[in-house]
């Protein structure tokens, strides 16, 4: 799994982050898939027989090593750092990035530090509080692979987290499938 930090991070490092309007997603496919306000883990499970989560790496991170734009997003402070590969039927479909504030690791929220393998989604939708905002999309594709990414705040009671996610090229947002 230590392959997909190597491959995929630089990619999500690297990405042009846009505001969905401006790459005329919506009303496709792909937009209907990165758009979605709700679960992703909760529609990857709808098109698979086995949704999984590897979890590769969770570390604390300093503040310092945050971009302008995180912080603008989340605050000025130390984060837990959490990288999994979401797959459908043991196929790699997403590389995520989570930065979760140090205090948003507070109250009943201590318990997102030991999700390990349980999908990080089903826990901030099933709480009542649970919501996404500030969803910004990139491709990241080349001429033979298209590739997109995106990025959202998530807000548990009121508190954020930010999540970072590359679509492989195996995950069904690339029509192999048939949508729902
Ligand atoms: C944010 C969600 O959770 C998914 C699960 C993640 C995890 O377990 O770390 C990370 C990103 C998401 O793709 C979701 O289901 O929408």
């Amino acid at each position: 799994m230590s392959e997909f930090k190597q491959l995929y991070k630089p990619l999500l490092d690297g990405a042009n982050w846009q505001q969905p309007d401006q790459l005329g997603i919506e009303g496709t496919e792909i937009g209907h898939w990165l758009l979605e306000q709700d679960s992703l883990s909760r529609r990857f499970q709808r098109h698979c027989e086995a949704f999984t989560v590897s979890l590769i790496e969770q570390v604390k991170i300093s503040h310092a090593a945050l971009t302008n734009d995180e912080r603008a997003l989340i605050g000025d402070e130390d984060c837990l750092l959490r990288k999994v590969v979401l797959q459908g039927d043991g196929q790699p479909w997403v590389f995520a990035r989570t930065l979760i504030p140090i205090s948003t690791l507070t109250g009943q929220e201590r318990d997102l530090e030991q999700l390990g393998e349980m999908p990080l989604g089903f826990r901030v939708f099933t709480d009542r509080s649970g919501r996404r905002d500030a969803l910004v999309v990139a491709d990241v594709g080349t001429d033979t692979q298209p590739l997109w990414a995106r990025r959202s705040r998530l807000w548990i009671n009121e508190k954020p987290l930010l999540v970072a996610e590359l679509f492989l090229a195996q995950a069904p947002i690339y029509g192999k499938e048939k949508q729902c």
